[in-house]
């Protein structure tokens, strides 16, 4: 049983880390050559490139070793991995087998000198958003093993990828979403498939057990991780299960994972139609291939809001506390339920109508004069100093009022973010839409009625585990490089140095909090 050596794979992956950050910073002259290596890796097709508007997708799928696009998930291509491995990866190969990334195209080296991919980025493939609420992790199982290569594979790792694509629940809290599996995906001219798997982040200490108990520790030395947690939970990994965490940022993963999943996935995006009619409105696929620009709504534990231009090229422009997290724990302490499950369930039989002051209960119809129809929420939660009022509501009462209270919350501040920016598409992601058409609805409903028609809320399939798929792609130095190729094509956004996070210090501190639009009641 061959068992893959530590440091050479792992300082590869180390390095390929530094390498993305130092391209953010070099000149576009560099940039260039690092997206023409790339693009040597896998040469893109006439119908790639065949649009300046979608060169960034050519560059992407040169580099990441997608030969075609496989929107399907139904591409007859053959595996495109050489059968003794090798990849024309940008690496160069010392006389002592340290593993160097090279800068400029005179590193290419003939495929003799680049050795066998597993000495390189030996499995399992993984990709870990760790964050305020939920662990996401995105495992990539290799389905062309050659039977040279099974004989060869580790036993601990064969168990790995048995346990993982065999199982859909895991400890006291993991579970595996298999309906969200993404099948005949190439990776680095791997072809395989996507696991999406998600557990809680107070169960870490379970998570870090168990992969001591598979042996991970014996094959794993590092991890791409993004998220909070990536930094929280650093010396835990390093010290229980002798782990390094390779760090990402969440919002450039977030985005680079999104990219990814439309790519590879024809129904990844859609809409709500007839959205103004919410009980009739119907689920319906977008086209999202010329992305560009959109807002983007990450409603985790917390909110955080994007203005996208490009791959490569966005800005936080806003966010709030009042988030996914916020709804769970208000309605634990609410009506006593335990999980998100139980507090949709809930939700889904409430009439938030009884809670809340309705603009009819103050007008005692609509306010004609601003547009604001009887039905509307006035005041969230607004009959509830009332003690009658208060005593005649249920529990599904009180989750329906806190879910359509942070919903749209967050659907005023997405929509006030879309109108200063002058951008018409807004795509809501996150966990928080987890098994939760009512806020999708009344998001795509907030949309579309208080912009007249000009905004369109969008949905996505894979909700809260871009930042981890981002993250599994960020492997890849080529990447980095050929999004940055696509920041040449893109417009750069206003007002903003690109990329600022949410760990940056921000102009939107909160003490300049008061142009955070937060006023629940007008949407
Ligand atoms: N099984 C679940 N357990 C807890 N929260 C869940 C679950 N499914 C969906 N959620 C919702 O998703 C939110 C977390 O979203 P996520 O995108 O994973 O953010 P984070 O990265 O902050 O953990 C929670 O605050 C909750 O509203
Ligand atoms: C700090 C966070 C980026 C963490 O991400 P999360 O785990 O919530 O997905 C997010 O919670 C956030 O942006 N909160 C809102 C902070 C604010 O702008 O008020």
């Amino acid at each position: 049983m061959k068992v893959p050596a530590r440091d050479s794979k792992y300082s590869f992956n180390l390095k390929i880390f530094k390498l993305h950050n130092d391209q953010k910073s070099s000149s576009s002259a560099t940039t260039t050559t690092h997206a023409s290596l790339a693009a040597t890796a896998s040469p893109p097709t006439a119908q790639m490139i065949s649009t300046k508007k979608n060169s960034w997708r050519a560059s992407w799928r040169a580099a990441i070793g997608v030969s075609n696009k496989n929107k399907s998930g139904h591409n007859k291509n053959t595996a495109h991995h050489n059968n003794n491995n090798n990849v024309n990866v940008n690496v160069n190969i010392n006389d002592d087998n340290s593993n160097e990334i090279c800068s400029s195209e005179s590193c290419i080296q003939p495929a003799k000198h680049i050795p066998n991919i597993d000495d390189l980025m030996s499995m399992p493939w993984f990709g870990m958003d760790i964050g305020g609420t939920l662990t996401k992790l995105v495992y990539f199982e290799p389905k062309d093993i050659t039977p040279d290569e099974q004989d060869c594979e580790a036993g601990i790792l064969r168990n790995i990828r048995r346990y993982l694509t065999k199982n859909s629940a895991y400890g006291k809290t993991g579970h595996r979403d298999t309906h969200l599996q993404m099948d005949n995906v190439e990776i680095r001219k791997r072809r395989g498939s996507l696991h999406f798997i998600r557990f809680q982040t107070t169960d870490m200490g379970n998570f870090l057990s168990l992969a001591k108990q598979k042996g991970m520790a014996e094959l794993v030395t590092t991890v791409c991780a993004t998220g909070g947690g990536a930094f929280k939970f650093e010396k835990d990994f390093r010290d229980q299960v002798n782990m390094k965490l390779a760090k990402f940022d969440e919002l450039d993963t977030l985005i680079k994972g999104i990219l990814f999943a439309d790519m590879h996935n024809a129904t990844e995006c859609y809409y709500y139609e007839n959205a103004r009619e919410i009980t009739k409105t119907e689920k319906r696929a977008f086209n999202f291939s010329q992305p560009f620009p959109f807002i983007l709504v990450n409603v985790g534990s917390g909110v955080s809001i994007l203005a996208v231009y490009g791959p490569d090229n966005y800005k936080r422009i806003s966010g709030t506390s009042l988030g996914g997290g916020t709804f769970l724990g208000l309605c634990c302490l609410l009506t006593g339920c335990t999980t998100f499950e139980e507090a949709i369930q809930l939700a889904t039989k409430g009439d938030n109508r009884k809670v809340d002051k309705l603009v009819k209960d103050i007008y005692g119809g609509d306010y004609n004069r601003f547009g604001l129809t009887g039905d509307l929420v006035a005041s969230s939660f607004g009959q509830m100093h009332i003690n009658e009022k208060r005593c005649s509501v249920s529990r599904e009462d009180l989750a329906n009022a806190t879910l359509v209270t942070i919903t749209n919350n967050i659907g005023s501040i997405a929509r006030m973010c879309a109108l200063n920016e002058k951008i018409d598409k807004v795509v809501f992601v996150g966990n928080f839409l987890r098994v939760n058409p009512i806020s999708m609805k009344l998001l795509a409903y907030a949309m579309e009625f208080w912009s007249n028609g000009t905004m369109k809320g969008l949905f996505l399939e894979h909700e809260g585990y871009f930042g981890a798929l981002g993250c599994l792609l960020q492997f890849n130095g080529e990447l980095a490089a050929a999004l940055n190729e696509s920041l040449d094509h893109s417009p750069p956004p206003p007002n903003t140095t690109p990329q600022q996070s949410a760990a940056e210090p921000s102009k939107e501190s909160p003490a300049t909090a008061a142009d955070k639009p937060n006023d629940s009641t007008t949407r």
